[in-house]
């Protein structure tokens, strides 16, 4: 009898927005975008045993997160009724990505389960077909499907991969959770920013425009961006709450994490064009 072998762990890595630029608000309240992400190799790691009772176990559960709700499961039971599968899962998650910090842990934890067990479960749904699922889980979940920088248009929806400069980023993650919901609700929040054709190709014209209101709402997030920026030009990825300095290289991002004020929490990570994910899947 042969050992089995230990099922591999699956990367869902973070990703940044290196901007966000909010062009508009429509008549159902979502707004139009065009921002740019750009995954890093730092994130969360699952790890899949197929089961044949068709029961979808996550373990362990996330403080304050019911399992029904869990974007893991969630995309799990998604990809059995889409695809008529009865076999199930056993999910091991090793959760590493602050909730709640705009660098998109839930979604590509998402993105992660769908593509693993499509393949695990050899269901065979197509790259289109897998993205536009997750895009009812939330999103950001088909750039993390997908798997390529991207500028995202519309309401986030439209992507079309990019190639970017792939700099080392101090990522500070301040100890506060920012609601989505609450900052595109904000009445001070700039929506008319200018449409900007090949907006990747300037990124002297980056910018979030959600920055300034998640600054005076939450004070900690405007600590941590005026600390960094003594160090490197400097935004806020999302909605906040996480902000990140961008350095040339490893050594200098390093130099100013050893400054870090006590307390605080802080990641020296690369930014890539590929996604972790995809770099597994083409093992
Ligand atoms: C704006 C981004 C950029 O990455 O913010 P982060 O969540 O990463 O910080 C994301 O696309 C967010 O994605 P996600 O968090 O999945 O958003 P959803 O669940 O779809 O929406 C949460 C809420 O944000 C608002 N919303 C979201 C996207 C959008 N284009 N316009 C909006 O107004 C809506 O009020 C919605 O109810
Ligand atoms: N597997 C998951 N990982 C993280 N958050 C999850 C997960 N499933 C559901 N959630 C919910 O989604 C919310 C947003 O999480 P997350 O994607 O990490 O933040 P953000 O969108 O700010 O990057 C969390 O506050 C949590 O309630």
């Amino acid at each position: 009898m042969t050992a089995s072998q230990p099922s591999p762990w699956w990367p869902a890595p973070a990703k940044l927005n290196l901007c966000l630029h909010i062009n508009g608000r429509r008549a159902d309240g979502y707004h139009e975008l065009q921002t740019l992400f750009q995954f890093i190799d730092w994130g969360d790691r699952l790890r899949f045993g197929v089961r044949r009772d068709g029961e979808i176990q996550l373990s362990p559960a996330l403080p304050g997160v019911a399992s029904a709700d869990n974007l893991i499961v969630r995309a799990a039971r998604m990809l059995q009724q889409h695809s008529g599968c009865t076999l199930g899962a056993d999910i091991e998650l090793d959760k590493q990505l602050p909730m709640g910090g705009g660098i998109g842990g839930g979604s590509s934890n998402a993105a992660t389960t769908l593509v693993a067990l499509n393949q695990l479960w050899n269901t065979q749904i197509p790259e289109d077909e897998l993205a536009q699922l997750g895009l009812a889980l939330g999103a950001d979940v088909p750039v993390f499907v997908r798997g390529h920088a991207a500028m995202a248009e519309g309401v986030g929806e439209q992507l079309r991969p990019v190639e970017v400069e792939e700099p080392w980023y101090l990522l500070v993650i301040p100890a506060v959770e920012v609601s989505t919901a609450v900052v595109f609700n904000h009445p001070e929040l700039p929506r008319n920013t200018a449409k900007i054709t090949a907006l990747e190709h300037q990124p002297e014209r980056w910018v979030n425009d959600c920055q300034a209101v998640v600054c005076d709402e939450y004070p900690q997030v405007a600590k941590a961006l005026e600390w960094l920026l003594e160090y490197a030009p400097s935004k806020m990825t999302g909605t906040g709450s996480c902000v990140y300095g961008v350095f040339s290289d490893k050594n200098s991002a390093e130099t100013a994490w050893a400054e870090l004020p006590q307390g605080w929490t802080a990641h020296v990570t690369r930014g890539c064009n590929r996604s972790p994910l995809l770099a597994m899947l083409d093992q």
